[in-house]
């Protein structure tokens, strides 16, 4: 059964605590919190402040993506405000390995992130010292887009080097994630589903997570 990470980026921001302690009840293991710059992707969105006020009101895996350049100038920031798990896109810095140090330097889970134009070959040099890997299901940057099959198969081909090299990191995958999407990602090892709008956009986003987890049975 896969876990799930709700992405606040679909929630409603007026009634965060509301949405967060819903999806919580409803059995979500993590929450995802989109971090973006203006720069790495077009949008803004949030920075570490509202991390540090989300983490008094859950106990929730508070799983940071940062879509942000040079992300190591702003990965402490997001440790001392209470991230348990850090995603640096390989693209975003030609500092990837330092990028990851820093965040496990503080304490905090290192996720490394690929787009999905990126081969798998450009982050095996770091997959030792990471957590978890974040296989972008779609192109960064908007909630609401279509899942990218092709990106399946380099789920398969990380599962294949983890089980080779016996590593041990989850594989989250990000983007277009519905109960339909989730199956072949899921049966390639993906262990972790984001889910902004599949969740949010729903009278009932508490059946919307159950659906993500009776398709991965
Ligand atoms: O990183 C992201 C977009 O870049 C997101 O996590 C986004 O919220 C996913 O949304 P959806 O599930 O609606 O595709
Ligand atoms: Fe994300």
């Amino acid at each position: 059964m896969i876990k799930v990470a709700p992405s606040i980026l679909s929630a409603d921001y007026v009634n965060l605590q509301r949405d967060i302690e819903m999806v919580d009840k409803g059995g979500a293991e993590l929450l995802h919190i989109d971090i973006m710059d203006g720069a790495f992707v077009p949008a803004l969105s949030y920075g570490p402040g509202w991390v540090k006020a989300i983490r008094p009101i859950t106990d929730m895996t508070l799983d940071v993506h940062m879509m942000v350049e040079s992300p190591e100038r702003y990965v402490e920031d997001f440790a001392d405000a209470g991230a348990d798990i850090i995603g640096v896109h390989t693209e975003a810095t030609p500092h990837i390995h330092r990028a990851l140090q820093m965040i496990k330097n503080k304490g905090v889970k290192a996720e490394v992130v690929i787009n999905p134009g990126t081969p798998v070959a450009a982050i095996t040099p770091v997959l030792y010292m990471v957590d978890q890997v974040l296989v972008m299901t779609v192109n960064p940057g908007f909630g609401g887009q279509k899942f990218l099959p092709e990106t399946v198969k380099k789920i398969a081909e990380l599962n294949e080097i983890k089980k080779q090299q016996n590593l041990d990191f989850d594989i989250e995958i990000d983007g277009g994630v519905n109960d339909s999407t989730v199956v072949g990602a899921y049966q390639a090892g993906a262990t972790v589903a984001v889910a902004g709008s599949y969740v949010f956009d729903n009278d009932d986003p508490v059946s919307r997570i159950q659906a993500l987890k009776d398709a991965t049975k």
